[in-house]
């Protein structure tokens, strides 16, 4: 669906030249929801702008469906940008106007007619979940609401891809969650290709299939969510993964619990797939002579499945241990030995 072929942006400034996106290669299959992470400053909102060329690449190519976006005239360019929607950060609604009537600009724009427009404005309303609040003002309508006007409006003209410049990022947390699932909701129902922009590895997690980290202007690693939660190999994504799956502080704090402990091992397990639970561990005491002392964990639901990591102090007679760590190697699981305290 999109191609995105050794795209560079370089701005020209009085105190010299910016080079905001470096020869990007990306490419997203349709109906994917793909997610760009990264710092501030790493080039997330130029590449974004550089799809729909709000922003004109220095060089490269940007192809949205077998069309190469940097070669259209300003006419055809017009023409496809009406599939290629866009949602904001701060919204971009028309404060004067209500929530119908925004939703209805870009249906003006494309002179449909006034009939149609109405139809297609309920049918927008519906299904962003904006019934009952038709008649209000932008100022009159809570964050999540006004994202969900934005949504709204983007669809109107049935777009082949929603580009989402950091949509979440002025939301609370369970308003954030909202939005997701209504983004989720939308590329189930209309197999619309997303992209989204974010600084949160929450919102990647919770929705994306493939993800892209950015530093520097240039993509430094991209790859299946899970792929990437599991095994990132930057340490920008690691800082990323970190945000969800706990951070040094706790790693510190695990080692002032390992030292109380005398006997055993300390392991760390990698839960990957639907099999992800806890019965694992009450399965191994009951297999095999050994204490299992949960530490720390976390587990987490991604697109492909839950993963997480469970901390675990098991102790008992050397050979047991043995065979719980041999046990759990037979399993989806994957056992790392982090400390030896016998
Ligand atoms: N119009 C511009 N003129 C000059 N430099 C620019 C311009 N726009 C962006 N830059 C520079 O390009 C780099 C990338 O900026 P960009 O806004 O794309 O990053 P970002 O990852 O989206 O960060 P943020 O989340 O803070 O917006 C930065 O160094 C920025 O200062």
């Amino acid at each position: 669906m999109i191609s995105i072929k050794g795209l560079n942006k370089i701005f020209k400034s009085s105190s010299g030249d910016v080079t905001a996106v470096e020869d990007l290669n990306i490419s997203i299959p349709k109906g994917e929801i793909f997610g760009v992470i990264g710092y501030s400053g790493a080039g997330k909102s130029t590449l974004i702008r550089l799809l729909n060329r709000l922003e004109e690449p220095t060089s490269g190519e940007v192809i949205i469906d077998d069309q190469d976006v940097t070669k259209l005239s300003t006419n055809k360019l017009r023409e496809a940008r009406q599939d290629i929607a866009m949602i904001f950060q701060h919204f971009n609604l028309l404060w004067s106007r209500t929530v119908r009537e925004n939703i209805a600009f870009p249906l003006e724009i494309a002179k449909v007619s006034k009939q149609e427009r109405e139809k297609r404005v309920d049918e927008l309303i519906h299904l962003v979940g904006l019934s009952g609040r038709e008649d209000a003002y932008p100022s009159q309508l809570s964050g999540g609401q006004k994202q969900r006007v934005g949504i709204a409006r983007a669809l109107a003209n049935n777009p082949k891809v929603l580009l989402c410049d950091e949509a979440t990022s002025a939301l609370d947390p369970e308003t954030t969650d909202s939005i997701l699932d209504l983004l989720v909701d939308i590329n189930e129902k209309l197999g619309l290709t997303i992209i989204l922009i974010t600084h949160e590895m929450h919102v990647i997690r919770k929705i994306c299939h493939q993800v892209a980290v950015m530093e520097h202007g240039r993509v430094v690693e991209q790859g299946d969510v899970l792929d990437v939660f599991l095994h990132p190999q930057q340490p920008v994504t690691k800082r990323f993964v970190d945000q969800i799956m706990g951070d040094r502080d706790e790693e510190d704090a695990l080692s002032t619990i390992v030292s109380q402990h005398d006997s055993g091992k300390v392991l760390r397990l990698h839960f990957v797939g639907e099999k992800t639970n806890q019965a694992l561990i009450s399965e191994i005491a009951k297999r095999f002579p050994v204490a299992v002392n949960i530490l720390h964990g976390k587990i987490t639901q991604t697109k492909k499945g839950a993963y997480g990591t469970l901390i675990v102090h098991i102790d008992g007679s050397s050979e047991a241990i043995q065979e719980a760590i041999h046990y759990i190697e037979e399993t989806s699981v994957e056992v790392e030995v982090t400390s030896d305290v016998s």
